[in-house]
């Protein structure tokens, strides 16, 4: 006799098998046409009765989080149902008619600059929506982007999250714990292999996935630059335009700070053309843009310079664990983190589970997003105290917020411009104040040329200036500004400063203004800061 999942699913095929259980492609007999649908089959993969409720309830907490994800948009399955049978959970899913990208890419080749763009374009607002929710999906690539027969529309497949509920185990200290990370090597950035994936880690694995569709290189057959580590692929994409180029560099920057902080972020650049056309590989971090992701302590990742199988891109699920013990060599750790994890881990070929028990708190995926929480980290300190050195003074009218009193020292009044020159503290201010006015421009243009043009804070020019003060930085609240000396030429102020981030935080910072006059616009510009 026939037999029916959970008496209702007729099983017709496999489609897939990995390490938490099988894929199938079914119909449902107790829909009218017989729908198909896809059931995703998932197991615990500790298996005892305390486990059991624990992965339960992260189960279904998981599942309402598909199905309100996949209710939004066609490009996200939508879940028809889901239930448990036999100790294993199942996920009965829309069946998405259409090719995976690697199925594309196998039947027709390289895809064209202009097909990768409408690719981006179609996906980056899914990807924005699923951040919304505070998901990161933890597993973007070829395999898991299915584009749609009927309209062509890209459809996201596999979430991550559902999978890491499966992998609860208890710790030594016998507390539940979140033993494994989901992604795939070569398609997964550092931070995530070490547990801890943020916003961007998706924008990242986007752009691998747009370098294989241009290239057919998957993420382990290219290059290194083995000082930064950064990606080095533009050798096999020689017609790609500088504008694709240069927002793929910087989705797939080594560091989360590098890269576009948001979705939207990179499909503005994308649409707009506004990011410079290339960003050397060679650079060291941009200090300008920085991406609050407070809960990577990026100087703590492990370091494993295990070279890859070339041809592994299957999803794996492993132990975030050692993500703090060895300190990070950005000039050479990159790939080598998560695959020493595998290899470590004894993995060949296809997905596993390294089931290692961990001291440390359960990840639900909404925690292993960016924290809004109001501690900083001392990294985060760092760069912000880093990424404000390139503040510029504001016009010569002088605000009428400002409250300290100028102290520059009386000059001998030749036109009525030098009358009402503004002293150097209240440049200072005014910049700011032009900043929190979100004139952003004004304050850009506020900066000498050669700070404009210094690649070690404006990796991208004006787009990484904007992407700090209007991506990231809430407001910024001057608290005090002390001249250091002055003279009809130049100026050095001190500034206090307190940083209001758009995730919450506070975060207090202090910057050093080197001033010069500019007679021409009776204004201080701003030569230098550190
Ligand atoms: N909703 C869906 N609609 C159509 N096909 C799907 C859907 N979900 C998964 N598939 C296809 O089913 C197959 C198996 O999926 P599964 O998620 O088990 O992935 P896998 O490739 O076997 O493993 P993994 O990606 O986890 O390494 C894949 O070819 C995938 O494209």
């Amino acid at each position: 006799m026939e037999t029916l999942l959970d008496k209702r699913y007729r099983v017709i095929r496999t489609l897939g098998g990995g390490g938490f259980g099988e894929t199938f492609l079914a119909e449902d007999t107790q829909m009218p046409s017989n729908r198909r649908c896809v059931i995703k089959q998932l197991r615990p993969i500790q298996n005892n009765p305390q486990i059991y409720q624990l992965v339960q309830e992260r189960f279904q907490r998981e599942a309402a989080i598909l199905e309100d994800l996949g209710g939004y948009t066609d490009q996200i399955p939508t879940l028809y149902a889901y239930f448990q049978l036999n100790g294993q959970f199942y996920l009965v899913q829309e069946w998405i008619e259409g090719d995976t990208l690697t199925a594309k890419v196998q039947k027709q080749g390289l895809f064209s600059e202009s097909g990768v763009r409408e690719l981006l374009v179609n996906l980056l607002p899914v990807l924005e929506y699923v951040h919304s929710k505070r998901i990161v999906h933890r597993d973007i690539k070829p395999d898991n982007i299915i584009v749609r027969a009927r309209n062509h529309k890209s459809v996201l497949i596999d979430f991550g999250a559902v999978r890491e509920s499966m992998g609860t185990v208890f710790n030594s200290q016998g507390n539940p714990t979140s033993s494994i990370v989901i992604g795939t090597p070569g398609y997964m950035p550092s931070e995530q292999a070490a547990g801890r994936p943020v916003y961007s880690s998706d924008l990242y694995s986007l752009g691998l996935t747009a370098i294989y569709l241009l290239t057919l290189k998957q993420p382990q057959e290219l290059e290194l630059d083995s000082r930064t580590g950064e990606i080095i692929w533009h050798r096999h994409a020689l017609s790609v335009s500088p504008t694709l180029a240069g927002v793929i560099d910087r989705a797939i920057a080594y560091h989360p700070r590098e890269r576009f902080v948001t979705a939207r972020e990179m499909l503005e650049a994308l649409q707009f053309g506004s990011v410079s056309p290339t960003v050397p590989y060679n650079q060291p971090p941009a200090v300008n843009n920085v991406q609050p992701a407070p809960t990577v302590s990026y100087n703590q990742l492990p370091v494993a310079n295990v070279q890859p199988p070339a041809t592994l891109q299957n999803t794996v699920a492993v132990s975030p664990g050692s993500a703090s013990h060895q300190p990070v060599n950005q000039s050479s750790g990159h790939r080598g983190i998560l695959l020493g994890a595998l290899i470590a881990g004894g993995l060949i070929g296809a997905s596993i589970v390294i089931g290692f028990a961990l001291n440390k708190t359960p990840q639900p995926v909404a925690e292993s997003t960016p924290s809004t929480e109001a501690s900083t980290t001392r990294q985060e300190q760092q760069d912000v105290t880093q990424s404000v050195q390139s503040q510029v003074p504001s016009s010569s009218e002088p605000s009428p917020s400002i409250s300290s009193k100028t102290s520059f020292p009386p000059l001998p009044p030749t036109t009525q411009q030098e009358v009402d020159r503004p002293s150097p503290e209240e440049a200072v201010q005014n910049y700011y104040a032009t900043i929190n006015q979100g004139q952003y421009e004004t304050a850009w243009n506020q900066l000498s040329p050669s700070l404009r043009s210094n690649k070690r804070l404006h990796p991208n020019g004006y787009l990484s200036y904007i992407d700090w003060w209007g991506g990231q930085v809430e407001s910024i609240d001057v608290e005090e500004v002390n001249l250091v000396q002055a003279n009809t030429e130049t100026a050095t102020v001190n500034a206090r400063l307190q940083y209001l981030m758009k995730t919450g935080k506070q975060i207090p910072g202090s910057v050093r203004f080197s001033l010069l006059w500019d007679a021409e616009n009776s204004r201080w510009i701003v030569s230098d800061a550190n």
